[in-house]
This record gives C-alpha cells, sequence and structure tokens, in this order.
C-alpha cells in the first residue's frame, strides 16, 4: 500500500478543514469566518488502495509573502513536496479563488483543484463548467460539497489519478510580459544551477525578480546547503540586474 501525502491549500474559509475532517475523521476547527487554521494539522485518510496523509494549510489568498500563512503554505508545497495538491476554492467566488490555483499551477502540476460550497452556487443559479475549466488548467477539476458529502469519491478517484501519476498534468503556465519573461529566462538556469532541478525553478526565479526576501530566506533554511551563501548572491545579482 503506497503513502501519498495530500496538501489542502485554498483561500480561508473555503472549506478546507471540513472536508479535512470528513477524510480523516479528525475534529480539525471550522467555522463561518476567516483564518481558523492557523498550524498545519496532519491526519490520514485511506481511499481504495492507498492511505493518504492529508495536510491542512492555513488559508491563503496568495503563495506570495504577505504573511505567515503565506509563507506556511508556500513553503510546504515548495518544500516537501506533496504527492498532490488539493486546491480548494469556493464556487460562489471562483474568479478571486482561482489566482490562488494559477499560482499553485505555476509550481507544480501534481494538482487536483476542488470547488466547493457547489450547494450554495446551485442556490445563486451558478452554473460551472468543470470540464472547460479542466481543460483550461490542465489539472483534474471536481465539483464537491464537503458539507453535505457531495462528489466526494469523484474527487477522490482524481486525488488518486494525480498521486499515482496516472494523470499526467499540463498545468496552464501564465505568459508574463517581454520584459519579466527575459529576466525569467536569464534567471531560471541560474537558480537551478544553485539549488538543483528538484525545485520549481522558474516560479522562484519569478518570485525573485519580485524581490521577494522572504523566499531567499525560506530557500537557505530550507536546503541546509553549505553553498547557499553564495547561492544568494548568485541569485542576488541575478535580481539585481533587474531591479
Ligand atoms: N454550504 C456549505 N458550507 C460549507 C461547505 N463546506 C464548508 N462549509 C462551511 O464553510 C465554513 C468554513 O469552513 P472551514 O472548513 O472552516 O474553512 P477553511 O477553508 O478551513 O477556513 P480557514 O481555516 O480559515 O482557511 C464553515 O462554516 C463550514 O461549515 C459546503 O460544502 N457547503
Ligand atoms: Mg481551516
Amino acid at each position: 500500500m503506497s503513502h501519498f501525502t495530500v496538501a489542502f491549500a485554498g483561500n480561508p474559509n473555503t472549506g478546507k478543514s471540513t472536508l479535512f475532517n470528513l477524510l480523516t475523521g479528525m475534529r480539525q476547527h471550522t467555522g463561518n469566518w476567516a483564518g481558523k487554521t492557523v498550524i498545519t494539522a496532519e491526519g490520514e485518510f485511506k481511499y481504495k488502495d492507498h492511505t493518504y496523509l492529508a495536510v491542512d494549510l492555513p488559508g491563503t489568498y496568495s503563495l506570495y509573502s504577505n504573511s505567515a500563512d503565506e509563507e506556511a503554505a508556500r513553503d510546504y508545497i515548495i518544500f516537501e513536496q506533496p504527492d498532490v495538491t488539493l486546491v480548494v476554492l469556493d464556487a460562489t467566488s471562483l474568479e478571486r479563488n482561482l489566482n490562488l490555483a494559477l499560482q499553485v499551477l505555476e509550481i507544480t502540476g501534481r494538482a487536483v483543484v476542488c470547488i466547493n460550497l457547489i450547494d450554495e452556487a446551485r442556490k445563486l443559479g451558478i452554473d460551472i463548467n468543470l470540464k472547460r475549466i479542466s481543460k483550461r488548467l490542465g489539472v483534474p477539476v471536481v465539483a464537491i460539497s464537503a458539507r453535505n458529502k457531495i462528489g466526494i469519491e469523484a474527487l477522490l478517484d482524481q486525488v488518486e489519478q494525480v498521486a499515482t501519476g496516472a494523470f499526467t498534468a499540463q498545468p496552464l503556465r501564465i505568459t508574463y510580459n517581454e520584459e519579466i519573461e527575459r529576466g525569467i529566462a536569464e534567471l531560471t538556469p541560474l537558480v537551478e544551477q544553485t539549488i538543483g532541478s528538484k525545485y520549481p525553478a522558474r516560479w522562484i526565479a519569478l518570485r525573485l525578480l519580485d524581490g521577494d526576501d522572504s523566499l531567499l530566506t525560506s530557500l537557505k533554511e530550507n536546503m541546509k546547503n553549505k553553498e547557499l551563501p553564495e547561492a544568494k548572491e548568485v541569485i542576488g545579482h541575478g535580481v539585481t540586474a533587474y531591479h
């Protein structure tokens, strides 16, 4: 029996902990206000032939470095490299929620997009074209209601597909303007040279171009790589060239 890790990412209040509790039988705090999950909780569940370690991340609007929560969610996805990142979205505010999904897809294609609160969306007459969104994003997209236990099996089937590698993602990658793309193109090989190909070099290059010092600090801490002071210089040099 393989053991896979599934991280739950998403905006605050999208039902991550409700889904986490449903799957793991645990009692993570849930409620109708934002920012409840402050520490990362872990629990196990089984589905078909596999055991999964579920990791309930704090709710975040982005994976930049605006708060400790964002840094924690970002660092988990980058450095722990879960087998699947489950991005939980609120069906009633998809436009805002999809922003985080796009950021996750820039880091990893091993993702499933889970559109929760589908019961609320239906009440509001919102019709969601799952196939079309899935095609655009290049990863599975499933609609569920965690509270009403709707769509859970279909969701877990997709999680299994991504976890086992049966589904090959073609994650949507944003193309930025020429200047930014030029910067990314120059910096990405330097990032790869310095920290290896295990990490999402393009995304890291993009964040460094944006002057994300907290990411640099996390890179240093997480990699425990003696060469990193030098790496900082190399990366720092690349960054300065574009500021
Ligand atoms: N109507 C409806 N409400 C839901 C559903 N899933 C969760 N909720 C409710 O949404 C609220 C937030 O749920 P949580 O599970 O705490 O959300 P969270 O994403 O963990 O929130 P943070 O920890 O702040 O990021 C709770 O009141 C849940 O009962 C659903 O499918 N339908
Ligand atoms: Mg929560």
